[in-house]
């Protein structure tokens, strides 16, 4: 079943909405309702001088032999005229508007996106790729659509609504009445359908959301279910959302599109009623009626049911973009990642012995924490890269602890390596040190320096990272490398490729380091993926790094080069070592097993094969997963 259509909520959306294009199209939005004004002004009085038009020209020229038909054509004329106003009106008021919501939409996008970089990794890790994209499609299309055609529309039609009523007054008091009285009977069944259908838009939404959301998942994991064979069951899983999609838009369309016919035959209820009522007062003499006055109320009154229609015939429309909009505005409401932290890491130049000289303004290999006090004095922290955790307990949903009392030190330089079994909590360390997630209790610090004080953007830049799962972005290998450190140099660039290993096969490539890759389309190996990772950490130069060491997925020779390019990495800095094979951390300062979310055990390979533990077992039996000692 579809959610509760909340109407004070749509309000407050459409709300949201107007007071956005309020706020940066304000002049826009008045002279299209300026425009507007004209269109319904002329059609009012297109009504009136059709009432002057029978009353005081063709019914006095009724019965005269030679009548003179030129006061009518100058009436005629005058009438044409203001009619062609009122549509140059109409025209100018649609260009506006069109221009204002694809002004609209550009500020939109960009708000979205830059929003959406600023969220932290756990909206990314809670949710699909493409039900996120499906904002930025099908949302965001919908919203266009309330804008350019919905609210046009509606707007066009309470002014036209006002004008003709006040027309209808005008003319006939009475008759105006009748036409008020009516129209109230109409209005509880417009309402019952127009919030049922409003319920199933939004389901329809989130359909569409569902369903953008499988086919993205299936897209990124095609070699999958061919590998397994299960393209039968991904087109049987794809009908059920596809299913589903059409339920909801079927009964959001068919309650929607009930309304527009069951308005359009009421009109023609309140039509006669207006012409029997009006004949029989004309017919009595009550009210002054004359012939003039009763057929351009009936003008009217078909101009009254219109406009009413045609805002319900948007309907549709307004309620989809209600829908999109509010799951825009909900990704707008999700909060943002903290950057706070008045801790700041710079480089600086230091002398031969090591000290420090000053602040620099370019890149120099050695960095500084820099804190400005309340009084605006600066003070320096070299920056060593010992990290230190203290107690730290983190869950990722409330009330399953992950990570429990993890208390460790790492000096500066030195390599610590993290085993376990799968799932013991070895990637959620690493995402705690670069503040994915913040920790639920205890202190992770930096230098001395607790990271909550330490600016995130500065946090991250001090801790490169080479996962397994690689990502390069559409462009040159020289653009992907410097996405390490925009300001390196082309031979900055060259020579990190060299020291960690990649740069026989970059040159092998056409164009060598000019060489275009196209996103993860790329015809790279999955080692030379790796390699190109290695290299861009090495151009960004960060005194703390963390290393998803390669898995099988590469063979024996392409690991050898990537160990190579990862030894060369290490070189001079803190490491953490998420290690797969056991072979490569031997040399490790420090080695923590990690077992559900514990250190199990921890020291250097000798005490800990002294030690005859988990570790002594996991090397002695040649596992890379301690999981595998349980089984
Ligand atoms: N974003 C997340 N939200 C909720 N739980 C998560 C999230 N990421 C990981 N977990 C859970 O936290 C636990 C630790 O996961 P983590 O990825 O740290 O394990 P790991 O030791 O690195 O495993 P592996 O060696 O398989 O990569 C697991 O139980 C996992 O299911």
């Amino acid at each position: 079943m579809p959610e509760n259509f909340d109407a004070k909520k749509a309000w407050q959306i459409t709300k949201n909405i107007l007071a956005m294009l309020w706020k940066y199209h304000k002049v826009a939005l008045i002279f299209a309702v300026i425009f507007l004004l004209f269109n319904v002004t002329a059609q009012a009085a297109g009504s009136l001088f059709l009432k002057k038009l029978i009353d005081e020209y063709i019914v006095p020229m009724h019965g005269l032999s030679h009548p003179d038909f030129t006061p009518l054509l100058h009436l005629l004329f005058l009438m044409a005229g203001i009619y062609m106003l009122g549509l140059i009106g109409n025209y100018l008021a649609q260009r506006l508007m069109i221009s204002t919501t694809q002004h609209f939409m550009q500020r939109m996008r960009n708000r979205l996106f830059t929003h959406m970089q600023r969220l932290g990794v756990s909206y990314f890790d809670a949710r699909q790729t493409g039900e996120i994209m499906s904002h930025y499609t099908n949302d965001m299309e919908m919203m266009r659509q309330f804008i350019a055609t919905g609210l046009g529309i509606s707007l066009s039609s309470v002014l036209n609504l006002s004008m003709v009523t006040i027309t209808m007054f005008i003319i006939s008091p009475t008759l105006a009445l009748i036409q008020l009285g009516t129209t109230v009977i109409i209005v509880p069944a417009v309402v019952v359908l127009a919030k049922r259908s409003a319920r199933y838009f939004r389901q329809q939404q989130a359909d569409m959301g569902h369903l953008n959301g499988y086919i993205e998942e299936m897209i990124a994991g095609q070699k999958v279910i061919k590998v397994f064979s299960h393209e039968e069951q991904a087109v049987t899983d794809f009908a059920r959302y596809n299913d589903a999609l059409h339920a909801s838009v079927t009964k959001a369309v068919r309650n929607g599109n009930m309304i527009w016919p069951m308005l359009g035959n009421f009109g023609y209820f309140q039509y006669i009623t207006v012409a029997m009522v009006g004949g029989m007062l004309a017919l009595s003499g009550v009210g002054g009626l004359t012939l003039g006055a009763i057929a351009s109320f009936l003008n009217l009154s078909r101009s009254f049911t219109f406009p009413i229609a045609e805002a319900f015939g948007q309907f549709n429309i307004i309620m989809m973009a209600i829908a999109g909009a509010e799951r825009i505005f909900t990704l707008l409401e999700e909060s943002e990642e903290a950057v706070d932290g008045q801790v700041h890491l710079v480089a600086v130049e230091v002398d031969k012995a090591g000290n420090f000289l000053q602040e620099s303004t370019h890149h120099t290999e050695h960095w500084a924490w820099k804190e400005i006090d309340p009084q605006g004095n600066a003070t320096y922290t070299q920056l060593r890269g010992e990290i230190r955790f203290e107690a730290v307990n983190f869950s990722y949903v409330s009330g399953k602890t992950v990570l429990e009392a993890i208390d460790f030190e790492a000096k500066a330089g030195q390599k610590v390596a993290l085993v376990g079994s799968t799932g013991a909590g070895k990637t959620t360390i690493t995402n705690l040190l670069n503040r994915f997630y913040e920790i639920d209790s205890g202190r992770i610090l930096y230098d001395g320096i607790d990271i909550k004080r330490i600016h995130k953007h500065d946090l991250r830049r001090s801790l490169g990272m080479v996962l397994q799962d690689t990502h390069l972005f559409s462009g040159s290998i020289y653009d992907n490398l410097r996405y390490g450190r925009l300001s390196a140099s082309n031979a900055e660039v060259e020579e990190a490729a060299k020291r960690a290993g990649a740069e026989a096969f970059i040159l092998a490539m056409e164009g060598g380091y000019a060489h275009v890759i196209e996103g993860e389309s790329s015809a790279l190996s999955q080692g030379q993926k790796q390699l190109l990772s290695i290299a861009r950490a090495e151009v960004a130069d960060p005194p703390v790094m963390i290393l998803d060491e390669a898995t099988s997925s590469i063979d024996t020779k392409t690991e050898a080069v990537v160990q190579r390019g990862m030894d060369s990495l290490m070189q001079g800095r803190t490491v953490f070592v998420i290690a797969h094979r056991l072979s490569t951390i031997q040399n490790s300062d420090l080695i923590l097993v990690i077992e559900q979310g514990k250190i199990a055990e921890s020291g250097n390979h000798e005490s800990l094969m002294q030690a005859g533990g988990i570790y002594y077992r996991l090397v002695t039996q040649n596992l890379n997963d301690t999981s595998e000692i349980y089984s």
